[in-house]
């Protein structure tokens, strides 16, 4: 039976209206908790709805630009304040929509926030150099302008903080946006835009489309009016970006998958290993490209580390984000689901010894969410799938070595570099570890994921497109240098 609770229907957002699709179609938003609840519905748009937001994105361009860094500024303080009184039901309609619990959503809530207002105070920074030209009498400078429209397309696994952690940098130098965000996710990207209308973002700055891929996305890539792309998700469909916005001539920037190792020293504090390999590898489900997917242990606390992994993770409660005890949700959807169960079987046909999990909970209450119970494989070697492939669920690797050196060469063995931990207490390693490891995000007795807002963001290989995103490392992506001549 389906439950339609609230089956409120979200429109696109262009031009500060709220508008139906062309298509006249709507997509409906599940519940991954529970299949049968409908948060909400959604536009499933057209090509021609794209164009529209494209331009009003234009038309918009240069009243924006012409504001102040300040004045755009004050904009985002307004936004972030306007959220913050929405706190709640933007977290709960994020756990409702995606499925993390509503921690983590309250948490990636004000982590939104605190961007917002991090790329406010940008606005009174500098934006470029002086420079000693080579004629005394002339003033040779620099300025950072915007490129223009900025097309963001977003994943669902941080419905909150990823449109923000694009959408803020692109505001405040002076970008129009249109944002197509994830569909599983796209309710909450509705709530976010509200928020911006409520502050009074002028007309056109902001524009919102949902809907598919296939169609929203690729008209946004194509799109000549769209001068610089972002993009968070899958490498196929950020290989496509990549292509699309070479053929035109565009700006892009890709952050894709990880395949993130934790490698845990003989040395290491044993309790702060595991913490952080069932923090990194299986919180939010283990569906963040910054996720712990391989462990790597050397075999002198081998066995003190399995036996406490696997006796805190039988500790860990799935079930409904909503709920205060829950630790682990569901998938984001049953595609999802079927994606991890498929490598769980696949790691088990490849030789690996399945040591816990592995398959969807028994428990009645939970059979109608896309629920899959953490898992831990042993006797990994390199070669098998699950090292190799990001898996993007509750899947942890375990794998043993003798020395830190093949450790190390484990860790650098994917074609993927986002995220990488060593756990220990020796010096030497960890230098060697900081030098060696081949990863965008380095951490020493840290977790894999989570990232501050203010450093850079991004990976290596096949992570990311090599740019960097937050912090000071935004304004690369978001802005063009003009260097400018004048003499009187
Ligand atoms: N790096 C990350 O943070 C993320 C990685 N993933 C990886 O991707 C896998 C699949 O997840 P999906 O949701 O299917 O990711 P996806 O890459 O298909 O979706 C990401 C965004 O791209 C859009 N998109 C899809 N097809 C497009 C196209 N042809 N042109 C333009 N835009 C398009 C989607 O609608 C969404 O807004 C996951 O299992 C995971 O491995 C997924 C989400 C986030
Ligand atoms: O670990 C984080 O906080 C960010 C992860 C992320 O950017 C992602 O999963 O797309």
């Amino acid at each position: 039976m389906t439950v339609q609770t609230t089956a409120v229907t979200y429109q696109n957002f262009i031009n500060n209206q709220w508008v139906n699709s062309t298509s006249e179609d709507l997509i409906s938003s599940l519940n991954p908790a529970n299949r049968n609840e409908i948060v909400g519905y959604i536009q499933n748009s057209t090509e021609e709805d794209v164009d529209r937001a494209v331009e009003a994105a234009k038309k918009a361009k240069k009243g924006w630009r012409k504001l102040s860094g300040a004045e755009r500024g004050n904009y985002l303080y307004k936004i972030a304040s306007v959220m913050e009184e929405r706190h709640k039901e933007i977290a709960e309609t994020l756990t409702k929509e995606m499925g993390k619990t509503l921690l983590e959503a309250k948490g990636e809530t004000s982590r939104g926030i605190a961007i917002l207002r991090y790329f406010a105070g940008e606005g009174m920074r500098d934006t470029g150099d002086v420079i000693p030209a080579s004629d005394s009498k002339a003033l040779m400078y620099t300025n950072r302008v915007p490129l223009g429209v900025a097309g963001i397309i977003t994943p669902w696994n941080f419905p909150v903080a990823i449109p923000i952690w694009k959408m803020a940098p692109a505001l405040i130098y002076g970008n129009t946006v249109v944002i197509k965000p994830a569909q599983e996710a796209a309710i909450t990207a509705a709530k976010i835009i509200e928020c911006m209308e409520e502050a009074g973002v002028p007309e056109g700055v902001v524009n919102l489309v949902t809907g598919r891929g296939s169609i929203v996305g690729q008209r946004i890539i194509e799109h000549t009016g769209v001068n610089g792309l972002t993009f968070t998700g899958s490498n196929k469909v950020g290989k496509s970006v990549a292509e699309g916005a070479v053929a035109r001539g565009a700006k892009f920037q890709l952050e894709m998958g990880g395949k993130n190792p934790i490698i845990v020293a003989d040395d290491a504090d044993l309790e702060q290993a595991v913490e952080a390999t069932i923090s990194g590898g299986l919180r939010s489900t283990g569906q963040k490209c910054t996720a712990t997917s391989r462990v790597i242990v050397q075999e002198g606390i081998y066995e003190q580390f399995r036996e406490r992994l696997l006796e805190r993770t039988r500790e860990i409660t799935v079930g409904d984000g909503m709920k205060d005890h829950v630790w682990m949700g569901p998938c984001v959807n049953e595609n999802q689901l079927n994606t991890v169960l498929s490598y769980i079987e696949t790691g088990k046909e490849e030789g690996a010894t399945l040591s816990l999990g592995g398959e969807r909970p028994r428990d009645p209450e939970l059979e109608n969410g896309f629920y899959v119970e953490p898992t831990i494989f042993e006797d990994v070697n390199q070669d098998m799938t699950i090292a190799q492939e990001e898996i993007f669920g509750p899947v942890l690797a375990l794998m043993k070595v003798d020395t830190i050196e093949k450790a190390l060469e484990m860790a650098n063995d994917v074609t993927f570099g986002l995220s990488a931990s060593i756990f220990t207490k020796n010096i030497d390693n960890m230098f060697e570890f900081i030098d060696e490891v081949e990863a965008g995000l380095v951490r020493v007795n840290f977790e894999t994921a989570g990232v501050e807002l203010q450093a850079p963001f991004g990976g290596m290989k096949d992570s990311s497109s090599g740019s960097r995103e937050q912090g000071t490392a935004a304004k690369e992506f978001f802005t063009s240098i003009k260097t400018v001549y004048v003499k009187p």
